[in-house]
């Protein structure tokens, strides 16, 4: 079997590309990076290392590399072959690979009703139906219909703490043991594809809230704060008592909102929040607050992990949520030259104010009474 991964990046190989391996594909990562496609092509395997108390190396063979920016008409072939498609590119990035992918699939599709599925792992609710949209846009309306029928895009969330590894080491990857791929198996055309390791659900918004709102907007507490008190390690926030308590307020208002929406049963949620703040401040990984904090415009938007949850808890409860709008104020003063969108952001603070940014990257609307309570902890904060 034969798969097609977009973005050999740190979820690309530290989960996705080693759960398809143990599952009998051969994958065939597409990246734009062309250092990790020649030595992919070079060692056609790379370890993954699972760190905890104990360590565990998984061998990631039958794999090669190509880069679909230099070589877009090998890619288009691949895709028209695949058994499988994936991709874990980043949010921003699905626009970037929808024309590949569209491409592919009309190859395909004039020879074949032979049905496949394409799978976004990225931190985003929707993420496959975002990138079918984009695909979309690229075929004409009987290639449309005709999708319709033989492509899936069913949507998924993919939770497993890869940090940045270590310069010089190419393709290797330490990766937290934990891991959780549930797909959503409604929108799957044909078989289901068999990948060790994915939980199938009929619906997976109750997964991808739960996950997203915990999981993400729990460590954007550590991230955030982290960088505002001048730590550099997510182990060294995790260390500090004042983050923690945000953390454990924060996850108590998420938990709200997810037990109250999808009816989780709240001592399992309980559950659920330890084993994530454990993972957290797993000892063995060593994960920069900047990576966490990556990309602050889009974490601030109104589907993400803290607007939503917090929007959500106000409409909920009628209760202020302190802790998320103590987060979202870090968010607003993250200042970090080497993150263009953080740039970005400040340069919108420099020339509108918090306020009004904060508005505009959200989509609150004026008046919203989250804008207030971000800005009390703005106001502290940034003296
Ligand atoms: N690292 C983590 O712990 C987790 C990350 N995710 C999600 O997985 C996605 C990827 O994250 P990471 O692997 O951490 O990022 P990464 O930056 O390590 O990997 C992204 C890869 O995509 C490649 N890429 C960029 N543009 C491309 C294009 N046009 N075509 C093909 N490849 C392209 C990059 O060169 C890079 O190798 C994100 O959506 C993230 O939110 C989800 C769960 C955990
Ligand atoms: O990948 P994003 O959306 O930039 O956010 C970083 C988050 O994603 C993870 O890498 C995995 O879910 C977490 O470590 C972190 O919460």
């Amino acid at each position: 079997m034969q798969a097609v991964h977009f973005g050999a990046g740190n979820i690309g190989r530290g989960f996705i590309g080693a759960l398809l391996h143990q599952s009998g594909y051969q994958t065939l990562f597409l990246d734009v990076n062309d250092t990790v496609i020649q030595e992919l092509n070079q060692k056609r395997e790379y370890e993954v290392t699972l760190v905890g108390t104990e360590q565990e190396i998984i061998s990631v063979k039958n794999v090669s590399g190509l880069n679909s920016s230099s070589h877009p008409d090998e890619a288009i072939e691949a895709i028209s072959k695949a058994d499988l498609v994936t991709a874990a590119v980043g949010p921003n990035v699905l626009a970037h690979i929808a024309e590949l992918i569209a491409e592919g699939l009309k190859v395909r599709m004039r020879v074949s009703k032979e049905p496949l599925n394409v799978i976004a792992c990225e931190n985003m609710i929707n993420g496959s139906s975002i990138l079918k949209k984009h695909v979309f846009e690229y075929l004409n309306e009987e290639e449309r219909q005709a999708a319709e029928q033989s492509i899936g895009f069913p949507n998924a969330a993919v939770d497993r703490i890869v940090p940045d590894q270590r310069p010089g080491n190419i393709l290797g990857v330490a990766v937290e043991p934990y891991y959780e791929w549930v797909v959503e198996q409604t929108s799957i055309k044909g078989e289901r594809p068999e990948v060790k390791g994915i939980t199938y659900v009929d619906d997976l918004n109750p997964y991808i809230e739960r996950k997203l709102f915990t999981v993400n907007t729990g460590h954007a507490v550590p991230a955030y704060l982290g960088h505002y008190k001048k730590y550099s390690t997510i182990n060294e926030a995790m260390g500090d008592e004042e983050i923690k308590k945000v953390l454990y307020g924060a996850l108590s208002e998420t938990g709200e909102v997810v037990v109250r929406q999808h009816k989780f049963d709240q001592s399992e949620h309980g559950e659920y929040i330890r084993k994530i703040i454990e993972r957290f401040s797993n000892p063995y990984i060593s994960d920069y607050v900047t990576r966490v904090a990556r990309g602050p415009i889009r974490k601030l938007g109104q589907n993400d992990r803290l607007i939503r949850p917090a929007s959500l808890y106000i409409q909920l409860t009628g209760k202020e949520p302190v802790n998320l709008a103590t987060v979202i104020a870090g968010v607003l003063l993250y200042d970090n030259e080497q993150d263009d969108e953080a740039r970005r952001l400040q340069d919108q603070i420099a020339e509108k104010g918090y306020e009004a940014t904060l508005q505009s990257v959200s989509g609150l609307a004026a008046g919203d009474p989250l804008i207030a309570a971000v800005m009390k902890h703005v106001n502290v904060m940034k003296r």
